[in-house]
């Protein structure tokens, strides 16, 4: 810290003013006070800047800043400046001549420049600093649009985190949403300004009341200015409530397209998506952050809006009353807004500590009683009771200060507020003696003001909560505008499929990258053949279930091609493709809808005869029958309401109601008691003419009656054949079943002990 204080700094500048004074008494100089007052400008400039940039200790504090800069600017040159201009508008300037190094006048001068200070750093400079992340951020685009024959952007790699406050890019968007309701909002304008204008009223007749009972000389005028004020007012008040009803049923359009908007984009995303982002995030920006938008748009933007208007209206109504007043209040808000701000801050930083100081307590408290049995052993209860005490002591001591900085803080509000009213009142009073304005006029200004203030306080205040909320909505425009990572599908829907899958070279890592040790699937190439039953066997995460996540089209291969008769997977129609491709797995979910909504998800046009041929086929049609409703049983959450044996063969069902030409069983049968495993197996291996199967599961037994068996490991397929062939290969196969049967024979001999 420089050892020049700023009090020295002051000191320094009088001394500099008298020298001045005193110059300009010599013979030589009197005769042009102009001169003076102009050239002692410059001096006392350039003698303050000096000293403040070569005082110790590296200049005075903030002084080389263009704040610092600016405000020596203000010190030394208003003064100068007011006179000029008031000598240019013909006005008298002799005072100002012979009086600006006067006392009275260096106070004002630092009273002026700190007002300017204020002004220029707290509120100014923000707005300009928006003003030019504005401008900034549409240079920035049109370099990075740039030629329009330049490379294209490749995939976004999801929602980037750009800059958290781009307000202008999100607020473009919603825009864009607020579009189709642009005549409503146009009229909700047209109510604001409407109806702001009526609450003018109000102060301004009552002014012209205070005139009449003062003159008296008009007898009318007195219930003119009621009725005038009654019938303003009450319009007003109509008007505002058309306004906010027309508003907040337009955001409420835009709130639920915009979540409608979100939802479906958020849906259309690629499965690797969703691996990558969190359900719960997904569910906040979907709820939480569209509707912390909307409250923020529906309430505190209505609120910004209304009070710009009345701040408008009242600026302009307080400048045509008196604009020297005006002034007077301008110049006088930024000091009520900051000292309630800094004690305001004061008071902050010791609620926070005490809200620490009784976490702790809290926390004493609930070790404590968490830990009541050890305490007791040790007979410390008191030991306890002591420390409790200890931490309450802290809080109390706290808790008076931050009493004081209460007291103090609203306190310095209302002595800052009272203080610009006397103020405005001595001043206004002076006026109205002097005859500049009527006494009508400073009761209408009075009331003015103290609109004023507060809509310029409640704009201040929502405004930066209005640019945040559209700041934080950026995220659900990223999700908005984000295109899914795999190519987009074909239009291939041929009426006649025959079903036949071929996996050519295929290589696949979740990660993305081609990296060895990062493949599930190195180098896969396999044949399910139409109307025939393939078994994909191996040892588990050998990528089985991958394979099948590649035929639903939930990732896309690194390397290789997968071909549905012949043609790649991705020429076809998803919707197709999930016709015709049904896939069954272990952990299949049901909706917590009926049996019924279950079955014919995603497929509602079907009749009822094909879901109970479907529910025949996966033998759930009984069981079905036997719950408490039958086909309308709800199925509970996740399918809660029913066994997990039950779950996979509802699951079955609506896999083929969609009559499918390749059906997957993905360990689809895993829950089921060895009868009833082999009973659907039985029922849907019977159908295999109709479609190709493909069988993953670790029960040997099952897998030993497919036509075809493919041996996958560590990402190769190893071995291919029928069961006879690959037992008598004597390889992975082979050592599988081998194992299998070791494993069965021991549960046998287990239960024949227990036995
Ligand atoms: N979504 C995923 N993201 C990253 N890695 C995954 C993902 N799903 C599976 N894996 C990994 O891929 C590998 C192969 O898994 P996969 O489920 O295909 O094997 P599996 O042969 O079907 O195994 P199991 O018989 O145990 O079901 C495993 O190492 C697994 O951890």
């Amino acid at each position: 810290m420089s050892s020049f204080s700023p009090l020295l700094f002051a000191c320094l500048d009088v001394c500099v003013v008298k020298a001045i004074r005193l110059v300009q008494l010599s013979p030589l100089l009197l005769p042009h006070p102009f001169l003076t007052l102009w050239g002692g400008g410059l001096t006392r400039a350039g003698l303050l800047a000096l000293l403040a940039l070569t005082s110790p200790g590296g200049g005075l504090p903030g002084m080389s800043s263009f704040e610092g800069l600016q405000s020596f600017g203000v010190l030394c040159f208003h003064f100068p400046v007011y006179t000029t201009l008031l000598w240019a508008l013909g006005m008298p300037t002799e005072q100002e001549l012979w009086g600006w190094h006067s006392w009275e006048r260096v106070l004002q001068g630092y009273l002026v420049t700190a007002v300017a200070w204020l002004y220029w750093s707290r509120y100014v400079s923000s707005l300009l600093l928006s003003g030019g992340r504005y401008i900034s951020s549409l240079l920035t685009r049109a370099v990075s649009e740039g030629p329009k024959e330049g490379p294209k952007e490749g995939p976004k790699e999801g929602p980037k985190e750009g800059p958290k406050e781009d307000t202008s890019a999100s607020l473009k968007r919603l825009m864009g949403y607020m579009r189709p309701y642009v005549g409503r909002i146009v009229s909700v304008l047209f109510l604001v300004t409407l109806s702001s204008y009526g609450e003018m009223a109000i102060p301004h007749y009552t002014g012209r009341v205070a005139d009449w009972i003062t003159n008296e000389d008009a007898p009318d005028a007195f219930t003119e200015a009621i009725v005038f004020m009654t019938l303003m007012t009450a319009a007003s008040a109509v008007l505002e409530f058309v306004g906010d009803l027309i508003y907040n049923v337009t955001m409420s359009l835009v709130h639920t397209s915009v979540q409608g908007a979100v939802f479906q984009a958020v849906l259309k995303q690629e499965i690797a998506f969703f691996d990558a982002t969190k359900t719960g995030e997904l569910v906040s920006r979907v709820t939480t952050d569209t509707n912390d938008m909307s409250e923020a748009l529906s309430e505190k933007l209505s609120l910004v809006m209304w009070y710009t208007a009345r701040f408008g209206f009242l600026l302009y109504f307080m400048v045509i009353q008196s604009w020297k007043m005006t002034l007077l209040t301008c110049m006088g808000l930024p000091i009520i807004w900051f000292i309630p701000e800094l004690t305001g801050d004061f008071h902050k930083a010791i609620a926070a500590k005490v809200q620490e100081s009784l976490a702790k307590a809290n926390q004493v408290a609930t070790e404590t009683f968490s830990c009541m049995k050890t305490v007791r052993s040790f007979a410390n209860e008191d030991g306890e009771t002591e420390r409790y005490r200890r931490r309450l002591e802290d809080t109390y001591a706290l808790n008076k200060k931050e009493s004081l900085a209460y007291a103090a803080s609203t306190w310095a509000n209302s002595m800052t507020t009272m203080a610009l009213k006397v103020c405005i009142l001595y001043y206004g009073g002076t006026l109205v003696t002097r005859g500049d304005v009527s006494s009508g006029d400073l009761v209408s200004f009075v009331l003015y003001e103290l609109q004023f203030a507060s809509a310029v306080e409640a704009v201040m205040h929502y405004y930066p909560a209005v640019k945040k909320a559209i700041g934080a909505s950026e995220k659900i425009f990223e999700y908005l505008e984000r295109k899914p990572q795999i190519p987009p599908d074909g239009c291939l829907a041929p009426g006649n499929l025959e079903g036949r899958i071929q996996f050519k070279n295929v290589a696949f890592s979740y990660s993305g990258t081609t990296n060895e040790s990062n493949l599930v699937l190195k180098d896969v190439s396999l044949e399910i053949k139409p109307g025939r039953v393939t078994a994909l066997v191996g040892l588990n995460r050998s990528g089985k279930s991958t394979c099948v996540k590649l035929l639903e089209r939930f990732y896309q291969p690194q390397a290789g091609e997968i071909l549905l008769d012949g043609k790649p997977l991705q020429d076809y129609k998803d919707q197709y493709l999930h016709d015709k491709i049904a896939v069954v797995s272990q952990d299949c979910v049901l909706f917590a809808r009926s049996v019924r909504e279950n079955i014919k998800y995603g497929c509602e046009d079907a009749s009822d005869e094909d879901m109970h041929a479907a529910a025949r086929l996966a033998s759930a049609h009984e069981f079905i029958m036997e719950l408490s409703s039958g086909y309308d049983t709800d199925a509970g959450e996740k399918g809660g309401q029913v066994s997990g044996g039950q779950k996979q063969r509802i699951a079955i069902a609506r896999a083929l109601i969609r009559r499918p030409k390749i059906l997957i069983l993905d360990n689809a049968t895993s829950d089921l008691d060895a009868e009833n495993e082999y009973q659907v197996h039985q029922e849907l291996l019977n159908q295999a003419n109709d479609y190709s199967v493909l069988l993953i599961s670790n029960k040997m037994n099952v897998v030993e009656k497919a036509d075809h068996i493919v041996v996958l490991s560590d990402g190769i397929i190893k071995e291919e054949g029928s069961h006879e062939e690959l037992m008598q290969e004597g390889g992975l196969y082979a050592d599988l079943v081998k194992k299998a049967e070791c494993g069965f024979h021991r549960k046998e001999e287990e239960t024949n002990d227990t036995h």
